[in-house]
């Protein structure tokens, strides 16, 4: 299986020499695609940053970060940004939705922002696989957190990106909520061929990953379900064929990590 993620000794420091604070330190990790990886750790031990450096909003101050086979950790702010809005969906734990669009506006957001032709249809598609048929026209506040979370995962796929980048998506949700909202994580990857890393403190996240990574004080301490036997090996041939690879991605239509 490819892999659509890949960094190399990629290190993120923050402050001078000698007294520098390393968020991240020499982590190495390869993602496979059509996976789901989860991304763990306590408070302070480089989720962020590293969430930052893979999906390229931050430059990590050494190492290699490639996506979908492009080393983007070279690349200059204009190639990134255009690679931030065709490779990668984003979903946040605020939503980061825009309150005066309606709902199918809000998922149609990255194409426009990418300047590509709007999919009214598609965008209805999605909309009924994360259970909200019928509500494309509603606007974000008539809608309940676990909702909107719905309206950003369909937003987040609406490209078909490389790789889907979910900071704490539950982090906000009851526990029930936040159950549903990684069912229709692992079912963006399962059935539509998606590929999704998840920042999380959420201890539920881990029955439903293919894959989880712990940090610690910025190093990557456990890898585990890496490998043969993972269910992203497994059920690799049940993957929808339908999703096209690198056709590009959505911006989180105006948001940050933080
Ligand atoms: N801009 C910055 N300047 C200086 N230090 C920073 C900066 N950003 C992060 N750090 C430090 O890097 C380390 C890792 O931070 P990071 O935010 O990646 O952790 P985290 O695991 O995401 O934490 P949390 O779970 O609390 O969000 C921390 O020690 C933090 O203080």
């Amino acid at each position: 299986m490819n892999n659509v993620l890949e960094l190399e000794r990629v290190s993120r420091s923050y402050g001078r020499r000698g007294r520098a604070v390393h968020a991240l330190y020499e982590v190495d990790v390869q993602v496979p695609e059509h996976s789901l990886t989860a991304v763990m750790g306590p408070s302070g031990s480089g989720k962020s940053t590293f969430l930052q450096c893979a999906a390229g909003l931050d430059r990590p101050t050494s190492g290699v970060v490639r996506l979908g086979g492009r080393e983007i950790s070279r690349m200059k702010e204009r190639g990134l940004s255009r690679l931030r809005r065709t490779d990668i969906g984003f979903v946040f734990q605020s939503f980061n939705l825009l309150p005066a669009l309606t709902v199918q506006q809000n998922v149609l957001l990255p194409l426009r922002l990418d300047g590509r032709r709007r999919d009214p249809a598609r965008a209805r598609e999605l909309l009924a696989r994360v259970g909200l048929d019928g509500r494309e026209d509603a606007r974000p506040g008539q809608l309940s957190g676990g909702q909107q979370q719905r309206v950003a995962i369909a937003r987040a796929l609406i490209t078909e990106p490389a790789v889907v980048f979910a900071d704490e998506p539950t982090g906000s949700l009851d526990q029930e909520t936040g159950a549903e909202i990684l069912n229709l994580l692992r079912e963006a990857v399962d059935r539509q061929g998606a590929t999704v890393v998840l920042v999380t403190h959420d201890p539920a996240v881990t029955a439903r990953a293919d894959r989880v990574l712990r940090l610690a004080h910025g190093r990557l301490v456990q890898d585990s379900g890496a490998g043969a036997g993972t269910r992203a090996d497994a059920g690799a041939g049940a993957f929808a064929a339908s999703r096209v690879t690198h056709a590009g991605a959505a911006a989180a239509a105006g948001g940050q990590v933080r």
